[in-house]
């Protein structure tokens, strides 16, 4: 699969979003610029909203209010790829069968191929037909990741996409998805501040009740940054002493 098959993808443009349930406002009136090839890591405390904003993004959930757009002006749904928290494998396709999903979905000729080069890139050859259920958590969720990278799309949101890895091995995938992701919009949850900050080009906190986007954090440099990066250790640091002050 190459980086990226298509100039880099435009800006995603989050005009006044606001989100209830019920008497709840979960955020209002939120608004961004999400850079277009870049990589945004959403951060901020269980609960916040982060999820449900990504959700909208994606299309898979209507705002109260505001809107999504690309800066480009096409519509923006049939272009994302999606990977949620839960891995939503379907239980009776096999491996590469849930790689190739959505192809199936839409009527077009799955690629076996490059569904095979992906899953031995996320270090499941050999599994493609493999059922999810004799799969372990971490490698349902590298299935996941492999189905996310075969879509192609020029946005790609992602909810904790290395939550269930061993630390190694989550090192990795966040080596292939910077590598494979590059020139994508790409919106990105994690909790953790270090792949924050090996994948973030930016970095954005949702804190408060409404929620709202704190002043965001570019890093320099290409990623997926080494650990001991001394741009990342210096945005590390910052980054934590916010979620703290916003945890507190
Ligand atoms: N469909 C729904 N109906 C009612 N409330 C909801 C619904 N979906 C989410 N919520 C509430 O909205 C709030 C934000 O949820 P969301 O999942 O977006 O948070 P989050 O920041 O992603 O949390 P986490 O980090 O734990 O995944 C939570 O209080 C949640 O209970």
């Amino acid at each position: 699969m190459p980086a990226c098959s298509f100039p880099p993808a435009p800006d995603l443009v989050l005009d006044a979003l606001t989100l209830r349930f019920g008497a709840r406002e979960i955020f209002a009136g939120l608004s961004a610029v999400l850079p277009g090839g870049r990589c945004t890591v959403l951060l901020g405390t269980s609960g916040v909203g982060k999820s449900s904003l990504l959700r909208i993004v994606a299309g898979l959930e209507q705002p109260t209010a505001g809107r999504v757009t690309a800066a480009d002006g096409a519509p923006v749904r049939d272009r994302v790829a999606y990977m949620g928290q839960r891995d939503l494998l379907l239980p009776w396709l096999d491996v590469a069968g849930n790689v190739m999903l959505g192809d199936r979905l839409r009527g077009r000729r799955p690629d076996r191929g490059r569904a095979g080069t992906l899953l031995e890139r996320v270090g499941l050859a050999g599994r493609e037909r493999a059922l999810p259920a004799q799969l372990s958590g971490g490698m349902r969720q590298r299935v996941a990741l492999a189905r996310t990278l075969y879509e192609n799309r020029p946005f790609v949101l992602m909810d904790e996409p290395f939550s269930a890895l061993d630390s190694a091995t989550r090192t990795r995938m966040q080596d292939l998805a910077a590598e494979l992701l590059r020139g994508r919009t790409v919106l990105l949850i994690t909790h953790d501040p270090l792949e924050a900050c090996r994948l973030g080009d930016t970095l954005a906190v949702l804190s408060g009740h409404p929620a709202r986007l704190q002043e965001r954090i570019p890093i320099p440099g290409p990623t997926p940054r080494p650990p001991d990066d001394p741009a990342l250790l210096a945005v590390q640091g910052r980054l934590m002493r916010q979620l703290m002050t916003e945890a507190a």
